[in-house]
């Protein structure tokens, strides 16, 4: 299983870098990686074996955080009506996104991040990914809310982005602009 040790921290040149694509169909390497991304997921959601492993509580997962440089992510979050979205992806993209943006009032946190970074972090408040999931299916997902976020945050991550480059500076908590009026 993984726990907090193969998760790496800021600093460390991976985070940095731009994933590569996963070859398609997935080796079974690339799945088994992807099917641990996911059971850390659940682990750390489990206060049980998160205690006992000293795991933090995640709702998603970015290869390039276990230190795989490809793109592959893993979110396990629920949506606004409860129900749980709990889905690792392949290659995944943002393919459209709303103008309108969103944050979480507390601010975002990250696992390979040791350490509170306060402020307002813009997301887009409805976007459409696409990717290829465990089972090789092609699936384009509709977000909202905090899926969307999460999916932006791992996708970010796909990309060397971190949070805290979004927070705008020097006023970290200045809030973003509503989308100009299309008349
Ligand atoms: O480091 C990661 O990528 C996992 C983050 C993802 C994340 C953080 C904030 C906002 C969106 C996504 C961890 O899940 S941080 C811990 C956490 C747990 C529950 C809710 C929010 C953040
Ligand atoms: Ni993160």
């Amino acid at each position: 299983m993984l726990t907090m040790k193969d998760i790496i921290r800021e600093g460390h040149p991976t985070l940095r870098q731009v994933a590569k694509e996963v070859s398609l169909p997935p080796s079974a390497e690339d799945i088994s990686i992807l099917k641990k991304m996911m059971e850390f997921l659940m682990d750390s959601q489990d206060p049980e074996i998160a205690e006992k492993y000293g795991l933090r509580p995640g709702v998603g997962l970015a290869a390039p955080q276990i230190n795989i440089n490809k793109r592959m992510i893993a979110v396990r979050v629920e949506d606004q009506r409860g129900e749980l979205i709990d889905i690792g992806l392949f290659n995944p993209k943002m393919i459209s996104h709303s103008l309108e943006t969103t944050f979480l009032d507390n601010g975002e946190g990250c696992l390979s991040v040791d350490r509170d970074v306060p402020g307002i972090v813009p997301r887009y408040a409805r976007i459409k990914v696409s990717g290829t999931t465990i089972d090789g299916e092609n699936v384009t997902l509709k977000l909202k809310g905090m899926p969307a976020i999460v999916f932006q945050h791992e996708i970010d991550h796909l990309n060397g982005i971190m949070f805290y480059d979004r927070i705008e500076q020097p006023d970290p908590f200045k809030q973003p602009l509503p989308p100009k009026e299309v008349v």
